[in-house]
């Protein structure tokens, strides 16, 4: 089976690493690539890594050049998706990598987004509880923001298993630069960010606050309450992430232990490492896996989870890509068989 392919924003950071995954996936062809303001460039003049797509010319994102394909990945500015996606026929398809169908509740995405709410598509992360079989046969698939794909794997057993109260819940997660995208930004600076970490989005104002609460909130059947905070880290790609949350009464470390190994234990790409080894992004890079560890915090009663991901790989394209083969009824690991890179 060939299954066609268009990828919008392919010379974006996303759409990029989309297209490097595609070109190993054996079943895959490539079809158009598209872009806004870089649109007519040669690719490998912008994404000089994609070897095997040089010669590919980018071309504008209209409904005609995506049309046509068994498969369109949308990696746009938030808001672009929903437009194009529109217009795309029901037959194909369509995977968003931007958060404009992740969020169930209008009035969430109007608050934290603050534009018209575009409605919501199944989720594309499998490895939550009762997720993987939404995305079988579906047409069209939200991938998660890269901060809560980490955030949620982190605490998920935890809430499934009803051992985590809802409503003390601290994610502090550190981000490469890439997670916000190739245009330039100043903060974002070489100069600005080497050898030097800060805070942004403080004070409970980040838009993927809601993406964490909604999917905790559904595992553990009342509404969860997250704090959470991001920290900008002088590394190219990454994301480490330390969550942590008040165990229920009477709950032990067996049984966390217990609960995550189940949860995880027979997962592809979510590894619990064993007793005593902590995650690194390092471990992970440029690859669609996730690391994790847990510890028991018995003095302030809480379960301290580590979670390392690729925000580009498994925070995105992989997870995109992952969602297509479920979708399409492939091998889930297809053309994801690329391991980390060291050092
Ligand atoms: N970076 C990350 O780690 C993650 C990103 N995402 C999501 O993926 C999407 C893309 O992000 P990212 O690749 O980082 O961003 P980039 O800034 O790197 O790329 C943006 C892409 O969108 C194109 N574009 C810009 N404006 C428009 C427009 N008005 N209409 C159509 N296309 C446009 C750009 O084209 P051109 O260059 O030609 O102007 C480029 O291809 C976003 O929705 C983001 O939220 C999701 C998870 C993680
Ligand atoms: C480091 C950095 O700036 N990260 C981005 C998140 C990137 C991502 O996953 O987000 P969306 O797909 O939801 O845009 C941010 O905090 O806005």
């Amino acid at each position: 089976m060939t299954i066609s392919v268009a990828v919008s924003g392919a010379s974006g950071y996303a759409g990029g690493e989309v297209l490097r995954i595609l070109a190993a996936h054996p079943d895959v062809e490539i079809g158009a690539i598209t872009a806004h303001s870089q649109a007519g460039q040669r690719l490998g003049g912008i994404a000089p890594h994609l070897h095997a797509l040089a010669d590919r010319v980018l071309v504008d994102t209209t409904v005609e050049n995506l049309a046509g394909h068994d498969v369109v990945f949308l990696a746009l500015p938030h808001g672009a998706s929903a437009a194009v996606a529109e217009q795309l026929p029901e037959s194909a398809l369509v995977i968003d990598a931007g958060a404009d169908f992740r969020l169930e509740s209008a009035e969430a995405w109007e608050k934290f987004y603050g534009t018209k709410h575009a409605g919501s598509w199944p989720y594309g992360l499998p490895e939550l509880p009762g997720q993987r079989e939404k995305l079988v046969g579906a047409k069209r698939i939200a991938v998660p923001g890269c901060y809560p794909t980490g955030g949620q794997l982190s605490l998920a057993p935890g809430f499934a298993a009803n051992l985590l109260e809802p409503d003390d819940v601290v994610i502090v997660s550190a981000s490469g630069t890439s997670g916000a995208g190739k245009s330039a930004k100043t903060h974002l600076l070489g100069a600005e960010v080497m050898g030097s970490m800060s805070t942004y989005g403080v004070g409970g104002v980040h838009r993927h606050i809601p993406e964490m609460e909604q999917g905790f909130s559904k595992l553990a059947g009342e509404p969860v309450t997250v704090s959470f905070t991001p920290t900008l880290a002088p590394m190219p790609r990454g994301i480490l992430t330390t969550a942590t949350a008040k165990v229920k009464p009477g709950v032990t470390e067996a049984q966390l232990r217990e609960a995550w190994a189940a949860a995880y234990d027979n997962e592809l790409f979510v590894h619990l490492l064993p007793e005593g080894q902590w995650p690194t992004t390092g471990a992970v890079q440029a690859s669609n896996h996730v690391q994790l560890q847990l510890a028991f915090d018995t003095h302030a009663n809480r379960v301290i989870v580590s979670v390392a991901l690729d925000n580009l790989t498994k925070g995105t394209a992989g997870a995109a890509v992952q969602s297509m083969n479920i979708a399409l009824g492939l091998e889930e690991n297809t053309g994801l068989l690329m391991q980390g890179v060291a050092p």
